[in-house]
């Protein structure tokens, strides 16, 4: 089959307008569906993003000796090598709010001298990816119920924190069989943007259970809802299984910034949101508890073991 075939239709929302009810109406919908939409206007320059995936090249590019001083069994703990999540992946942990003084610890042990760039644009990346970040849980909010960002915005999302992954792929040596780079998870957060580049792979798992590409799409960012929200929602909205497929002999470099709540909130639907009629799906549940017992599992092999926000906290129905 080919590509565009599999190819996912995912609405575009114009992050620097006021919404209207059209496209209101296509994002709810997108993520009762697939959990994914995507976001134009986003405020991150090409040059910015180039000079990061410049810089994010050269510190992959680093032997493994020194990138391994930074985790995963340092004190640092920010470098993901190659092995753990798969044999293609490697990663770099930068998190918020300050992010010139988290990109700037790792590049100290990194680089020989200061690399200030590195770090500064570190900055302006994640502080534009925590401003997208709000306004696009204030849109979802909006899809939930009329008003609602105004009645839930400061009392359950204003402690969002924010945690930027830098992701390199690096090329399989074969392409006969379909290479996984990363394999079919969730992702624990409230909401995920994802600054794909040109090379492509992501998938989403559709409800039906068949992979679907989410091509990129120049000028545009893919936004995933999380298990956070899911819960939070009541499943108004999906947080879809997701995966990395390397279809090319080339590397591939995303950027993945995760909006989560603090550790210590209670994740509860509102009754408002869960709508009068409907069963609430969740216990409530500390979020700190579900990113450790999602930590104590194997990654990955989600059909295997239940270990979803599901299987931690939704009520089973006795039949
Ligand atoms: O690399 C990508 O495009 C997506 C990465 C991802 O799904 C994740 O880090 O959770
Ligand atoms: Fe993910």
């Amino acid at each position: 089959m080919s590509e565009s075939q599999t190819a996912v239709d995912l609405p575009i929302l114009d992050i620097s307008q006021p919404l209207d009810s059209s496209s209101l109406s296509s994002i709810s919908e997108a993520c009762k569906t697939w959990g994914f939409f995507l976001i134009s206007n986003h405020g991150i320059s090409k040059d910015v993003y180039m000079r990061l995936c410049m810089l994010s090249k050269q510190l992959f590019g680093l032997p493994s000796d020194t990138k391994l001083e930074l985790g995963p069994l340092s004190s640092t703990k920010t470098y993901t090598p190659h092995f753990i999540a798969s044999p293609f992946f490697e990663s770099l942990r930068v998190a918020g709010p300050n992010f010139f003084a988290s990109a700037q610890s790792s590049a100290n042990i990194l680089f020989d001298q200061q690399s200030l760039e590195f770090s500064e644009i570190l900055q302006e990346y994640g502080s534009k990816m925590a401003e997208l970040s709000k306004k696009i849980i204030e849109v979802l909010l909006m899809c939930l119920g009329d008003g609602f960002e105004k009645k839930y915005y400061e009392s359950e999302f204003k402690n969002c924190h924010g945690y930027l992954r830098i992701i390199n792929y690096t090329p399989p040596q074969s392409l006969e069989n379909e290479v996984e780079g990363l394999g079919m998870h969730t992702d624990m957060s409230c909401v995920t943007i994802v600054y794909q580049d040109e090379i492509g792979g992501l998938q989403v798992r559709s409800k039906e259970g068949k992979w679907m590409d989410i091509s990129p799409f120049e000028g545009t960012l893919v936004v995933n809802i999380g298990d956070m929200l899911q819960a939070w929602s009541n499943e108004k909205f999906r947080s879809s299984e997701h995966r990395v497929i390397l279809k090319k002999p080339a590397n591939r470099l995303s950027l993945a910034f995760f909006w989560c709540f603090e550790d210590e909130k209670v994740i509860l639907a509102p009754d408002e949101v869960v709508g009068e009629g409907n069963m609430k799906l969740y216990k409530p549940f500390v979020c700190l508890d579900y990113l450790k017992f999602r930590e104590n599992n194997v990654k990955g092999k989600f059909e295997k073991v239940g270990f979803t926000v599901k299987d931690f906290a939704g009520i089973r129905l006795q039949i």
